[in-house]
């Protein structure tokens, strides 16, 4: 069994799409498994049954003709994009010869879906609490953790793992394969070629991301080639940057749900028409806007740094920041000031609702509990979430003290690991 983390995007929402700038995604506790079961099959077709039992009608069940391993037909007229392409991709990838019934199932953690009209159920060993939602998968609301990336990676992995003897995700060139295949059949499923930042996150964990030229994989999805998608997976430098980072220690990530929600597609066209109108006050925006996201990732990693060469210091200021003193962490505390003001900026600019006055009042409020580093509105903003930094120990008063407010803080914290093993003795009872 093979899972992959949800994402909170910190910083680089909508900069990350032009490969000039880098972003911040922090990879999350909550994730998506993929469980893989292999017999060998008869006749001349490869059956791949994925099944997601948290969800109304959650099976799927492909036949792939060996002859034609890229074209799955689903045997129920049942749809599901990114399970299907992500399996077309796989197996167009691998064009195997041999027959083999393939089962996948897939879970999800409860963070990624709205709770509502749904049943938790516990595995045996008491270990492990989802989920079961009495709606299709289409039709459940989502968290904004990464649902489809997930899925597409996880599922990915483990159908690798079905056509390989010494299958093994620590390996570097095994991660990459993944990456790149996965990021093929994300773009597919969507119809459109985003940053995929989401998919990177999912496999590598928390990193700071730099985005492929979108060209490279729209070539393959066009000429839908074997040896193209071969080429394009194994042998081509994608130019993308997967450099790790993680919050120093007693920092943690609070993730908060907000009623409502808002649609990523319109923002983006709104922010990317105000590009093209405004070229030169954009590009100052960016720019500015740009230097605060890198700002914050090097001083995370400064304070990293600091935490072990001087441990006593850092653990002074921690004590310090719960206490209300946020002079240890005052580049922390700028460039996280600096971040919201070029965002509110363009909110303000491009007419697409990025940081809202909601969130600016819920923000700004929470930036001014004692142990609170600051909050932003994460990926492409709007009425979905806001995610803060604060010091461990002041978690719990920051959630008494917003109780009142609209914001439901989600049950997670980073976990910095992308794609990994799992055991599957907490899925017993599930599988
Ligand atoms: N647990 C799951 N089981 C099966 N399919 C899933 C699961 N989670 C996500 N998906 C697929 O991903 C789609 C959601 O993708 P998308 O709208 O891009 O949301 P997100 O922003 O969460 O990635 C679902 O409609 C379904 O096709
Ligand atoms: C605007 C973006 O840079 C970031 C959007 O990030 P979100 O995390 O808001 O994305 P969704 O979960 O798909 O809604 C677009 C992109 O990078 O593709």
């Amino acid at each position: 069994m093979f899972s992959a983390p949800g994402k909170a995007f910190v910083a680089g929402g909508y900069l990350v799409l032009d490969p000039k700038y880098k972003a911040f995604v922090i990879a999350l506790s909550s994730r998506m498994y993929a469980h893989a079961h292999v017999e060998n099959g008869t006749g001349e077709h490869i059956e791949v049954r994925v099944k997601s039992p948290q969800f109304a009608e959650g099976e799927w069940c492909y036949k792939i003709d060996l002859s034609r391993p890229d074209r799955a037909e689903e045997i129920h007229g049942r749809g599901n994009p990114f399970v299907k392409s992500t399996i077309d991709v796989v197996l167009l990838y691998l064009a195997p010869k041999q027959t083999k019934r393939i089962t996948v199932t897939i879970f999800s953690d409860p963070e990624y879906h709205s709770q509502k009209d749904s049943t938790p159920k516990t595995s045996k060993n008491g270990l492990k609490t989802l989920y079961f939602h009495s709606q299709p998968i289409h039709k459940v609301a989502k968290t904004g953790l990464g649902s489809s990336a997930g899925l597409v990676a996880c599922l990915t992995t483990a159908l690798l793992s079905c056509f390989s003897e010494n299958f093994d995700v620590k390996s570097e060139t095994t991660l990459n394969r993944i990456h790149n295949l996965a990021q093929v059949a994300h773009c597919h499923a969507q119809g459109k070629i985003g940053s995929g930042f989401d998919v990177a996150a999912a496999t590598f964990g928390s990193i700071v991301y730099r985005r492929f030229d979108p060209q490279l994989v729209n070539r393959v999805i066009e000429s839908w080639k074997n040896e193209d998608l071969v080429q394009l997976v194994d042998n081509t430098d994608w130019k993308i940057e997967h450099t790790k980072c993680c919050l120093p220690p007693g920092i943690k990530l609070l993730m908060g749900d907000i009623v409502g929600g808002s649609e990523t597609p319109k923002l983006v066209s709104k922010v990317l028409e105000w590009r093209k109108k405004e070229p030169e006050r954009s590009l100052e925006t960016w720019t500015h806007l740009n230097s605060s996201n890198m700002r914050l990732v090097e001083s995370l990693e400064k304070l990293q740094d600091l935490s072990k060469s001087q441990p006593e210091t850092y653990k002074l200021s921690l004590r310090s920041l719960v206490e209300g003193n946020k002079s240890g962490f005052s580049d922390v505390v700028s460039s996280i000031q600096g971040i919201r003001r070029y965002l509110k900026i363009m909110t303000l600019e491009s007419g697409a609702e990025i940081e809202p006055d909601q969130q600016t009042e819920l923000l700004d409020y929470c930036m001014s509990l004692n142990g609170v580093l600051g909050g932003v509105v994460p990926g492409a903003g709007g009425y979905d979430a806001v995610c803060l930094l604060v010091a461990e120990e002041a978690i719990r008063d920051v959630v008494e003290r917003t109780k009142d407010l609209s914001v439901t803080w989600l049950n997670l914290h980073e976990q910095e690991t992308g794609i990994r093993e799992e055991d599957v003795s907490s899925f017993i009872g599930f599988l």
